[in-house]
């Protein structure tokens, strides 16, 4: 049973968010919604403003100008852990666990949600024993719904990168977020982890009904995961809708150096 939410998780808003460093608009008064249980796909060419995006709605970084919505509760200016309290939680492009076991870093994500206290988990209180299993055996939930049910003991050094880098998505899951954004998801991995983490993005998404957002640079899983897409080019939002809407567009077209060839088409070799 690794269904949690019974509720859809509430659309995440952002309206005319802008971002300025010294003299450079790396976000231009950007706008789009994720809707609820949907994989909304953030693109654009290099130096966009995706990352930057993300790091605003994480909470990294604090817009000029703009707002974030959960549903009716603000996100802008809040703290990253108030965010991912509230149930947005994220995953980072380049951080790969090396330490610990898979349990361990799956435990790691449940230890937000831990009501019973830092002294009564180390006295090993009975009630801090029980909710212990309790997370213990989400973590297992989840570790399994992620393809690593195998690995749930084994160290994380052992594990091939894209074993490693799905540690990573389950952890952000294990925050229990009713939204998770994925910062290129499948970075770095060769084709065979590539269609195996867009299976397990489509699963999780399916079974535990959250919203994902999704930068990534891997067209053809964007192509084929995505039910709506956002355009990013020199920090505008130039193009919104579906894949297919946005593969025609002429703009985004001109954005990605001006001939459908090198447009954002799915090359066929890609995930999924
Ligand atoms: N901390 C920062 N200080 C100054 N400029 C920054 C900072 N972060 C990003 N930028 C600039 O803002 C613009 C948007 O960068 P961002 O990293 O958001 O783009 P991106 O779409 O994620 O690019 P990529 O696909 O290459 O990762 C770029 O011109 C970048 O150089």
């Amino acid at each position: 049973m690794t269904a949690r939410t019974t509720a859809p998780p509430p659309p995440l808003h952002v309206r005319d968010v802008t971002v300025r460093f010294a003299g450079l608009t790396a976000l231009d008064d950007v706008s789009f919604t994720v809707a609820p249980g949907s994989v909304h796909a953030v693109i654009g060419p290099n130096g966009a403003g995706k990352s930057t995006c993300f790091n605003v709605l994480s909470g990294l970084y604090r817009p000029a100008a703009g707002t974030v919505h959960l549903g009716d509760t603000e996100l802008t200016r809040l703290a990253p852990h108030k965010i991912a309290g509230l149930g947005v939680a994220r995953t980072f492009q380049n951080i790969v666990t090396t330490q610990g076991t898979v349990a361990d870093n799956l435990m790691l994500g449940r230890h937000a949600l831990s009501r019973a206290g830092f002294t009564a988990s180390a006295l090993r209180l009975p009630g801090a024993r029980r909710e212990q299993r309790e997370h213990l055996a989400r973590a297992r939930e989840l570790a399994e719904l992620t393809g690593l049910a195998e690995h749930f003991d084994a160290p994380v050094a052992a594990l091939s990168y894209g074993d490693r880098k799905r540690v990573e998505f389950a952890r952000a899951l294990c925050l229990e977020p009713r939204v998770l954004l994925l910062d290129e998801p499948v970075a770095g991995m060769n084709a065979a982890e590539r269609v195996r983490t867009a299976e397990v993005i489509r699963t999780v998404r399916e079974e535990l009904g959250l919203s994902v957002l999704l930068v990534e640079h891997d067209m053809g899983l964007v192509m084929r995961l995505a039910d709506e897409v956002t355009v990013l080019d020199f920090g505008k939002a130039i193009a919104h809708g579906t894949p297919e809407e946005v593969q025609r567009d002429p703009e985004v077209l001109r954005a990605y150096l001006g001939t459908e060839a090198d447009g954002p088409t799915d090359s066929g070799e890609d995930a999924a």
